[in-house]
């Protein structure tokens, strides 16, 4: 079967750029203008694989997508890391000067605070797409309005780049997830990563005692993220990622672990691809 890839946003958007490289352009791309529709989708395997972004290195951890991989029982089965390169772009011939209003995604806004606190005439809006900004200043002819996004959206819609490189730290990168509906079959690859999230009692040491484990089985934590039990005010549910050498220390970790927590659920084991 081809596989079907659902990405956040339209092509030229971050999600897209990932799904190219990570599946070497052998895909068909579905659209999706929402995180929420993305999971569903995928949940209903309308389509087989979905490229999500989970982390920006300026802006944070994306904490709403870690309820909806949680919510539509998602797998992860891989990850791509990759630079991110923001842009302000809008119709030719317009100066940044003329620029009044700035549509793009809230994560893309976020990691070019400086820039816009140097052009306060600017007014910032929040939208569901890089790309889809690029393409709709483009479409309608839109004067005074410009999208933040990348060069491969400006070149696709045919806009100029007033300002390059706008986001706050040149550095800046976003952590994706693959996500599937089954756990990934290693065929012959080393899978040397996991995900795992469970429920903790608000316990004096708890949380201490599980990290004695991890640590006490080899397990290497990369990532431990926190999210309120929405039913259960003041209970939290964790998302941990870990790298092994050994998948017996991984299986051996989870062991113990499921005693000592609640609901734990293995979201997926893949390749590290953070080197
Ligand atoms: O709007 C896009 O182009 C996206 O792919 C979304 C998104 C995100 O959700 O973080 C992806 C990468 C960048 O960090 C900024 C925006």
């Amino acid at each position: 079967m081809n596989k079907k890839v659902g990405i956040q946003g339209i092509k030229g958007s971050f999600h897209h750029l990932v799904a190219m490289d990570y599946f070497h352009k052998e895909v068909e791309v579905m659209e999706h203008l929402s995180f929420h529709e993305l999971a569903q989708k995928l949940a209903q395997r309308e389509t087989t694989e979905a490229v999500m972004a989970i982390e920006n290195s300026i802006a944070g951890s994306i904490l709403p997508n870690y309820a909806l991989i949680d919510e539509y029982d998602l797998k992860v089965v891989g990850e791509h890391y990759t630079p991110v390169n923001m842009n302000l772009m809008a119709l030719e011939g317009q100066k940044i000067e003329d620029i009044k209003k700035v549509f793009s995604h809230p994560m893309a806004l976020l990691q070019c605070k400086e820039f816009f606190k140097k052009h306060p005439h600017i007014k910032l809006i929040e939208d569901a797409d890089t790309a889809e900004a690029a393409k709709r200043i483009s479409e309608e002819g839109l004067k005074k309005t410009a999208a933040v996004a990348s060069p491969a959206a400006a070149e696709m819609y045919g806009l100029e780049i007033l300002a390059r490189e706008i986001h706050t730290i040149k550095s800046n990168a976003t952590r994706f997830l693959v996500l599937g509906n089954e756990m990934k079959k290693p065929n012959g690859e080393m899978l040397d990563k996991a995900s795992i999230k469970f429920d903790l009692k608000s316990e004096r040491g708890s949380l201490v005692s599980l990290l004695n484990i991890i640590r006490d089985c080899y397990l290497d934590m990369t990532k431990i993220q926190s999210l309120p039990v929405i039913d259960e005010p003041w209970k939290y549910s964790f998302f941990v990622d870990v790298i092994f050498e050994k998948p017996e220390d991984f299986q051996k970790a989870m062991d113990v672990l499921k005693l000592m927590t609640e609901d734990l659920k293995i979201l997926g084991i893949y390749k590290n691809n953070l080197s």
